[in-house]
């Protein structure tokens, strides 16, 4: 952990090399603590289960939009440029307080029940099938997250909203450059405005050519002016599209190399599949996709875990912290796939959980049901100390996952 004073913690590269680390000691020393961002943003950082859980259902710490812009501006200490976002992208209910956030869930809300996504899995598990039989075709040697985390979760996401096939490669380009933090600002700057431009493309295209497709529907309710305005159609586009995809990759991607570090645990889940959805909700606790929540800020003085935060401040609540608190979860940093992980963080808590978690969970069951099954040998290719993660104060996940699907170790 790098500190720039007694309570300023960086989150910098070796932060996003081993967060968990940092965690423990900040839980013990200073739960809630200021922190300065890569891009030299001043915020607070809530790091214990407790705090963090009633931090997100907190509504004094809210998600308006309009209002984190200016918050945005005055807190920003490094003559860095942030990334200038796309007005079109920015009207979405993770941006939102009641009662737009009300509005926008509810016309969502019905698509993700866990009964309306249960309908997909035959489709999900015909994908992964397909991806699965390219790789035991291939090379011995792949990157998991090429072949199978992330074009399994993309290819749902994008069959659900109707995003046809040719433009999804350029689509991950984009959320990367988005997502990651040591990009060059105008770089990202740029990959937004082409994502907004290609979002009021097709949300024009759904508009003139209806199809049966989620997105269609949105644009179809967009009609009736009260419910959902030009930008809020492409903006829920946009987060469904980006949720959608850049999370469930890392549930996939996180969850196979704490199974690959502990062998004797993905023996037990290969000999008894059924224990999959509870393994899943481990791996969510564990090493989740998420690390640190979406920005929040303060609309009046908040105490929390006994440190007033001042109105107007931007808090991040460390939600992989929270998960492995041992004051909720004994032995947090052992992987127990038969823990009752229920009550993780990982997807949230309060008006904003996860939208999407009944897919999550679906598509992660299938993954690692497809995966276990089909490549029995399968081993880390690499050593585990050589392997990088993203630069990202928002997305856990690897750069790369190299595997070798015969077991074999790469000669050195
Ligand atoms: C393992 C995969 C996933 C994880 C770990 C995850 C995690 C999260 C978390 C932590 C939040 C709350 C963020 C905050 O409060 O700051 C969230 C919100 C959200 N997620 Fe997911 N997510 C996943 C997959 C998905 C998928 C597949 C979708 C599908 C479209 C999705 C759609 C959403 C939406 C729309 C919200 C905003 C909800 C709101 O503001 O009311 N997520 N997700």
């Amino acid at each position: 952990m790098t500190r720039t004073d007694a309570t300023v913690v960086a989150l910098d590269e070796a932060f996003f090399a081993d967060p968990h680390a940092v965690y423990a000691t900040l839980r013990t020393t200073s739960p809630v603590t200021r922190a300065l961002t890569p891009v030299g943003l001043s915020v607070w950082l809530v790091t214990r289960y407790d705090d963090a859980r009633a931090a997100l259902a907190d509504p004094r710490l809210s998600k308006d939009g309009d209002r984190l812009a200016a918050v945005l501006d005055r807190h920003t200490v490094t003559s860095q440029r942030r990334v200038s976002l796309a007005a079109e992208l920015l009207r979405h209910m993770l941006n939102s307080d009641p009662p737009d956030h009300t509005r926008l869930r509810k016309l969502v809300g019905r698509a993700f029940t866990v009964r309306a996504i249960a309908g997909l899995r035959p489709r999900i598990e015909q994908i992964a099938t397909e991806l699965a039989d390219r790789m035991a075709a291939g090379p011995a040697e792949v990157d998991l997250l090429d072949t199978f985390a992330f074009p399994l979760p993309m290819t749902v996401i994008c069959e659900l909203l109707g995003v046809p096939d040719v433009d999804r490669t350029a689509f991950r380009g984009w959320t990367r450059s988005l997502l990651a933090t040591d990009d060059d600002t105008l770089e990202r700057t740029a990959a937004m405005a082409a994502m907004a431009q290609y979002l009021v493309d097709l949300v024009a295209d759904k508009r003139a050519r209806p199809g049966e497709d989620m997105l269609s529907a949105i644009v179809a309710a967009s009609e009736h002016a009260d419910r959902l305005s030009p930008d809020e159609t492409v903006a829920m586009a946009f987060l469904l599209l980006v949720a959608g995809h850049e999370t469930t990759v890392n549930l996939i991607g996180n969850g196979m190399l704490a199974l690959l570090r502990r062998p004797d645990r993905l023996a037990g889940l290969r000999a008894d599949p059924d224990l999959t959805p509870r393994a899943v909700e481990e791996f969510l606790r564990f090493d989740g996709p998420v690390d640190l929540a979406t920005f929040r800020h303060t609309t009046e003085p908040v105490e929390i875990g006994g440190v007033t935060v001042p109105a107007g401040e931007i808090v991040l609540v460390a939600l992989s912290s929270a998960n492995r608190d041992p004051a909720r979860f004994p032995d947090p940093d052992e992987l127990d796939l038969q823990r009752e992980a229920a009550g993780h963080l990982g997807f949230g808590f309060g008006l904003h959980h996860c939208l999407g978690a009944p897919l999550a969970r679906l598509e992660g069951d299938v993954a690692f049901r497809t995966l276990l099954a089909r490549f029995p040998a399968m081993a880390l290719a690499v050593d585990p100390a050589a392997l990088t993660w993203r630069s990202s104060i928002l997305i856990r996940g690897l750069t790369r996952l190299p595997v070798r699907l015969d077991g074999q170790q790469r000669p050195a």
